[in-house]
């Protein structure tokens, strides 16, 4: 059982049916975005890069709390006192448009029209620099069928401290928090794209880090698309612990549907050749994990965009070919053939769960 809550000491809207579990999550997106409209319709104002309150910046924003949540003790300092998902709006309006799947159009730089590379060929899913030849057919000719409803689930876990909020914060918001506030449970972000002229949006779904509140982090593992395993390149325990991290999401979901990545935060922390150091060992594991390697700063920026666009464009093309495969009745191969290999059933947070789940409520 869930309630909705305002967020920042806001009355309670009333409950809602489904267990955070049960409810899909193209379910709890929709009824976030639903929220989100009656409170408020106009667009927030653009965030302040670098402010140091960054969760304010854009004013209030609209929580769904479960109370299992509420139950664990009080939030630290500074961070939303119930913090189970928050349906955040994103950028200024952004967020209006996914109610109707042809609202404005995406900010320019969420636009993809090519392959987005990798960050080093030693430990990357797939080498190719175009999309597949039937994804970009198929999208040329708008013969999408779901134009506009696309969505993937992606999962950020890890240690505390690493960054995981920061480095969401950063793509979704452009701002940077000095400041370590706990995630409490899971928030999410949602993000659109266009790829290839299609509407295509990135679930992203904010981990807590404590060890307290794995178990119910855990609960919103299941329907990932993408996970994404982050440690902190100036602490090498952190490396360490993302293969259980891995282990652990990977375990909700079907064999072989996730993309993986392993993320060093805190790149500006490193001089140069630290950077590179760090990352030999990080490389070896990602290959181990058969994972995607990346380094990153939410402090500077660096890599997020190109980060977080290699993620979307990978996800978006898996999406689609599964579409195609279902269509057809034929197994088409994703990327080279040797790195990739997507099996099991579609991940639910594709349109067509979007669709029956939406019902529900
Ligand atoms: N210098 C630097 N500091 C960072 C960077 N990313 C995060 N931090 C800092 O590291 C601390 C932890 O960041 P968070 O994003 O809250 O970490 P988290 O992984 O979400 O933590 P949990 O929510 O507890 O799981 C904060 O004080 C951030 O300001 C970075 O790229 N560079």
């Amino acid at each position: 059982m869930l309630a909705w809550t305002k967020w920042k000491g806001r009355e309670c809207l009333g409950s809602f049916c489904c267990s955070p579990q049960e409810a899909p999550v193209a379910t709890v997106t929709a009824l976030a975005n639903r929220v989100w409209h009656s409170f408020r319709c106009e667009p927030r104002p653009d965030p302040v890069p670098d402010a140091r309150d960054s969760l304010d910046a854009g004013g209030s924003r609209v929580a769904l709390v479960a109370m299992v949540i509420a139950a664990t003790g009080p939030a630290r300092p500074g961070r939303a006192a119930s913090g189970a998902f928050a349906a955040s709006a994103g950028h200024s309006g952004r967020m209006r448009s996914s109610l109707t799947p042809l609202g404005p159009p995406v900010s320019r730089d969420r636009i993809i029209t090519s392959f987005p590379k990798w960050y080093t060929p030693e430990a990357c899913l797939q080498l190719k620099e175009h999309f597949h030849g039937q994804v970009s057919t198929t999208c040329q000719r708008r013969n999408m069928g779901t134009v506009g409803l696309r969505l993937s689930k992606v999962v950020v876990v890890g240690d505390l401290y690493v960054g995981k909020t920061s480095l969401i914060h950063r793509f979704c918001k452009n701002v940077f928090d000095r400041d370590y506030k706990a995630t409490i449970g899971v928030d999410f972000e949602i993000e659109r794209f266009e790829i290839a002229g299609i509407p295509y949006s990135l679930q992203i779904w904010d981990t807590a880090g404590q060890e307290k509140f794995k178990c119910i982090a855990s609960a919103y593992y299941r329907g990932a698309q993408v996970i994404i395993t982050a440690f902190d390149l100036t602490d090498v325990q952190t490396l360490g612990h993302t293969r259980q991290w891995l282990e652990d999401a990977l375990r909700e979901n079907e064999p072989g549907s996730c993309f993986v990545f392993l993320v060093g935060t805190k790149k500006d922390l490193l001089s140069g050749a630290a950077c590179e150091q760090a990352e030999v060992e990080a490389v070896r594991l990602a290959n181990e994990m058969q994972a995607e390697y990346w380094s990153v700063s939410a402090k500077t920026g660096e890599n997020v965009k190109a980060f977080f666009s290699r993620v979307a464009a990978l996800a978006f093309e898996q999406s689609v070919l599964q579409d195609l495969e279902r269509r057809s009745g034929a197994p088409l191969q994703v990327g080279d053939g040797d790195l990739i290999r997507m099996e099991g059933s579609p991940p639910e947070t594709q349109e067509s769960t979007t669709s029956s789940s939406l019902g529900c409520c």
